[in-house]
C-alpha cells in the first residue's frame, strides 16, 4: 500500500512525487492542466500538512494492493494467450501493452497484437508498428514484438476468396450461364450480404485468423506470451459466434461449388478457369480451417483467459456484466476483471472530485453485487495524471495493475 496510500491533510493541494503541486477542481470546472509526459507518476502519494501529522484514509476507491495473480499468469514456459477487451476506450491498449511489457521484462519472449480495426498500439508505445508485420518494440528485457494487423487488407483477401469461389462472382458467372436458378435455390445463402456489408466482427475474426497462421510458422515459436488488445464490446461478442455462421456460409459456398462443378466443367475448361477456381477453394477451405481454431483457441481453458477491462461507471459495468455473461454462454475462460481510471484516493475532494469518486464507489459496489462480475479477481487501477505513452510509462503502470 505503502506508494499508493494517500495521507489526509487539511490542504486542498496534494503533492506528487516531483513536488508538483496540483488542486482539485473548484466548483466551476476549469480542466486540470496536463503534466510533462516525464512526470508519469499519479496522484497517490503524500499531502502535506502544517503540522507534518499524516493519518491514512481508508477508501472504496483506494488503488488496492490488488492482486491480480501475476504469480500464476507468468509461470510456466508453455505458451498462453491473454485476450484484454471491454468497452470503448476503458483503457484495454494500455492495459494490453503494460502486460505485454510485464511478460517481457519477466523472462517472456512475448507478442502483442492488435485486432482492433482502430488500432491503438503505436500511440501506445509510441513507436510505429504498422505494416502489418513484426516489430520489435524496445525497452524490455526480453524480446517484446508487437504486430497490428489490417483489417481491411485482411478482409479483402477473404472477399476475394469467397467471391472467386462462390460469391458474386459464381453467381454472375452461373447467370450468365443461364445456370442462375440454382444459386436461386440456394437463396439462403447471403452471400452478397455478407461481401458488401461484412458482419461487425469480421474483421477480428479475420485479424486473429491471420494471427493463427502467423503463430504456425517457425519464426513465431520462441513467443510464450501472446497479449491480444482486441475490438470492443461488441465486436467481441459478434465474433464469438461467428467462426459458426462463416463456418456454415463457407461450407454453404464450397457445397454449391460442388454441385455446379458438373454442370459447368465443361465450359469452365474451355474457359481456362478450373485451376484458378481449385486455388481458390483451398483457400476458403484454409479459411474455413482456420476460423474453427480461432473457436477452439477462445474457449481453451488451459491455454487462453480473456480480462475484461472496465472502468467504474455504470454504464461501463453493466456492459462488462453483459459481456462476462456472454463470454461464460460461449465457455470463454474469463478469470480477472481490471476496473480502470479509479479517482486516486483524496482527503480534500473539490465538488467536482467528490461527485465524481462517489460515482465511481457506486459502480464498485454494484460490481460487487453483479452475480456476473462478483465472482471475478477485481484488479483496480489508478486514474494516472499523464497520457501512458512509450515502454517505461507503460513499466509503470504494469507494475501498478499486474501484482
Ligand atoms: N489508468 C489510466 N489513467 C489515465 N489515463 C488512462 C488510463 N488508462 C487509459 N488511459 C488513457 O485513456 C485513453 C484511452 O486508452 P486506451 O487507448 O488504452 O483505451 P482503449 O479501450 O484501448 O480504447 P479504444 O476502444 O478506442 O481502442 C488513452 O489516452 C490512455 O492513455
Amino acid at each position: 500500500m505503502a506508494s499508493h496510500t494517500l495521507i489526509s491533510s487539511s490542504s486542498s493541494s496534494l503533492r506528487l512525487t516531483n513536488s508538483m503541486p496540483i488542486k482539485c477542481f473548484p466548483s466551476s470546472f476549469t480542466p486540470i492542466p496536463l503534466l510533462p509526459t516525464k512526470h508519469f507518476s499519479f496522484l497517490s502519494l503524500t499531502t502535506t500538512t502544517p503540522t507534518n501529522k499524516s493519518l491514512q484514509v481508508r477508501s472504496v476507491a483506494a488503488p488496492a494492493e490488488s492482486v491480480a495473480g501475476f504469480d500464476d499468469m507468468v509461470s510456466g514456459t508453455q505458451r498462453k494467450y491473454y485476450m484484454l477487451g471491454g468497452k470503448g476506450g476503458v483503457g484495454k491498449t494500455s492495459c494490453a501493452a503494460s502486460l505485454a511489457v510485464k511478460f517481457a521484462n519477466n523472462g517472456h519472449p512475448t507478442l502483442v497484437v492488435s485486432t482492433d480495426p482502430a488500432h491503438s498500439l503505436s500511440d501506445s508505445f509510441a513507436q510505429d508498428l504498422t505494416g502489418g508485420q513484426l516489430v520489435p518494440v524496445e525497452g524490455p528485457d526480453y524480446p517484446l514484438f508487437a504486430l497490428e494487423i489490417n483489417p481491411d487488407k485482411a478482409r479483402e483477401e477473404f472477399r476475394d476468396a469467397t467471391k472467386k469461389n462462390g460469391g458474386s462472382g459464381v453467381k454472375d458467372f452461373m447467370d450468365g450461364m443461364g445456370l442462375g436458378m440454382i444459386v436461386e435455390q440456394l437463396g439462403e445463402l447471403k452471400l452478397g450480404e455478407l461481401l458488401d456489408t461484412p458482419p461487425p466482427g469480421l474483421d477480428e475474426a479475420i485479424a486473429i485468423s491471420k494471427v493463427m497462421q502467423f503463430l504456425e510458422s517457425q519464426e513465431y515459436n520462441m513467443f510464450t506470451r501472446i497479449v491480444f488488445d482486441t475490438a470492443p464490446t461488441g465486436h467481441t461478442l459478434r465474433l464469438l459466434s461467428l467462426p459458426d455462421f462463416l463456418d456454415a456460409s463457407i461450407g454453404k459456398i464450397l457445397k454449391l461449388r460442388q454441385k455446379i462443378a458438373s454442370a459447368t466443367s465443361a465450359i469452365k475448361s474451355v474457359f481456362g478457369q478450373e485451376e484458378t477456381q481449385q486455388a481458390a477453394a483451398d483457400k476458403l477451405e484454409k479459411l474455413r480451417e482456420r476460423m474453427i481454431k480461432v473457436r477452439e483457441l477462445f474457449r481453451d481453458t488451459d491455454a487462453t483467459e480473456f480480462v475484461i477491462v472496465t472502468i467504474p461507471t455504470v454504464m461501463a459495468v453493466s456492459e462488462s456484466s453483459r459481456l462476462s455473461a456472454s463470454l461464460k454462454k460461449e465457455n470463454v475462460p474469463v478469470k480477472r476483471l481490471i476496473v480502470n481510471q479509479i479517482l486516486p484516493p483524496s482527503a480534500s475532494d473539490c465538488k467536482f472530485c467528490a461527485m465524481k469518486r462517489k460515482d465511481q464507489m457506486r459502480a464498485l459496489d454494484m460490481i460487487q453485487n453483479d452475480p456476473e462480475l462478483a465472482s471475478l479477481t477485481m484488479i483496480q487501477a489508478p486514474l494516472v495524471d499523464v497520457e501512458i505513452r512509450g515502454v517505461p510509462a507503460l513499466k509503470f503502470m504494469g507494475d501498478i495493475i499486474w501484482k
